[in-house]
């Protein structure tokens, strides 16, 4: 069976630009981590062990399947087509999937299953979905999942994550860093609204949009380019000891990055 690649991302930078109902507005560079990625493929259930109604993920998940991405993109595309075709699919088929991006990480490997699992369907149940279709089915799974979806190499991604902007320019190569801190994603946005709020402005935001990553990286220090770094320490007291100069933070964590020097 064909095996689809679901890859990582880093945040070179991430600002705040305010707020929306129980959410933050962001302005954030995504990019896509090249050489680390989940493999998804979908295998008959008569090579598994699986229940006929049951909807099946093979994998190393530290969460059940109710609460695993997969199953919650299941349940949207479900809502959103009310396709009798994929019902039949996952009676019929499992989703396995090799698991290699950490968990817990801001490297968006949730997310980039979730839609990688939702462009799968649609191309095998021949739904017909549009990007744009597919990335809004995904939002409702996670605010990352709309970068995976439209497949940019490197992109400026506004709102909540649901406004994705190819970004031209060269894909770097990353050194990633993850520590065994558990960073929960809400309690870092609670942090920083009631110990850091201090969003940019339209201007500031449209700046940031127009410089490569190189430059960024450059230019900005850690706590400089990500507006979650800052409240993530404060939550995880442990994260400080992990940080080494010339890192980045990414998304609410707990990896750090930097650009692979060439050897
Ligand atoms: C911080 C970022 C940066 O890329 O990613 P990760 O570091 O988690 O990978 C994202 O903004 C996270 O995206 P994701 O992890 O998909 O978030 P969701 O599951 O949609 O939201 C979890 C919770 O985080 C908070 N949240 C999330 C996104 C956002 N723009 N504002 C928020 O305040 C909300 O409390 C929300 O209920
Ligand atoms: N397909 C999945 N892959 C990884 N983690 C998942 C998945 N589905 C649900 N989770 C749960 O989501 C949380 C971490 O999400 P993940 O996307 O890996 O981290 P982050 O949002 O920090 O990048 C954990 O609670 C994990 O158990």
């Amino acid at each position: 069976m064909k095996k689809y690649k679901a890859y990582a991302k880093v945040n070179i930078f991430l600002k705040i630009t305010g707020r929306r109902n129980e959410y933050h507005e962001i302005v954030s560079r995504f990019m896509r981590v090249n050489d680390l990625y989940d493999a998804l493929s979908f295998v008959s259930k008569k090579n598994v062990q699986a229940k006929a109604n049951e909807f099946k993920i093979i994998g190393d998940f530290d969460c059940t399947t109710k609460q695993n991405t997969i199953y919650k993109a299941y349940v949207a595309l479900k809502e959103a087509t009310s396709s009798q075709a994929l019902e039949k699919l996952m009676r019929t088929y499992a989703i396995a999937v090799e698991k290699h991006i950490p968990a817990f990480a801001g490297l968006g490997g949730g997310s980039s299953d979730a839609a990688t699992y939702l462009k799968m369907c649609n191309e095998v149940l021949h739904l017909g979905l549009s990007l744009n279709e597919l990335a809004q089915i995904g939002l409702h799974v996670g605010a990352d999942v709309p970068f995976f979806i439209y497949g940019y190499e490197s992109a400026n991604v506004s709102g909540i994550g649901e406004v994705v902007e190819a970004f031209d320019e060269e894909l770097l190569a990353f050194d990633i860093y993850t520590p065994e801190v558990q960073i929960s994603t809400p309690q870092v946005y609670k942090a920083y609204r009631e110990s850091f709020y201090a969003p940019i402005d339209g201007f500031a935001a449209d700046e940031l949009k127009k410089k490569s990553s190189l430059d960024i990286l450059n230019e900005l220090d850690a706590k400089e380019a990500n507006d979650l770094f800052n409240p993530a320490l404060q939550e995880y007291s442990d994260l400080e000891q992990h940080y080494q100069d010339g890192y980045y933070f990414s998304g609410s964590g707990s990896s750090f990055f930097k650009v692979k020097e060439e050897k």
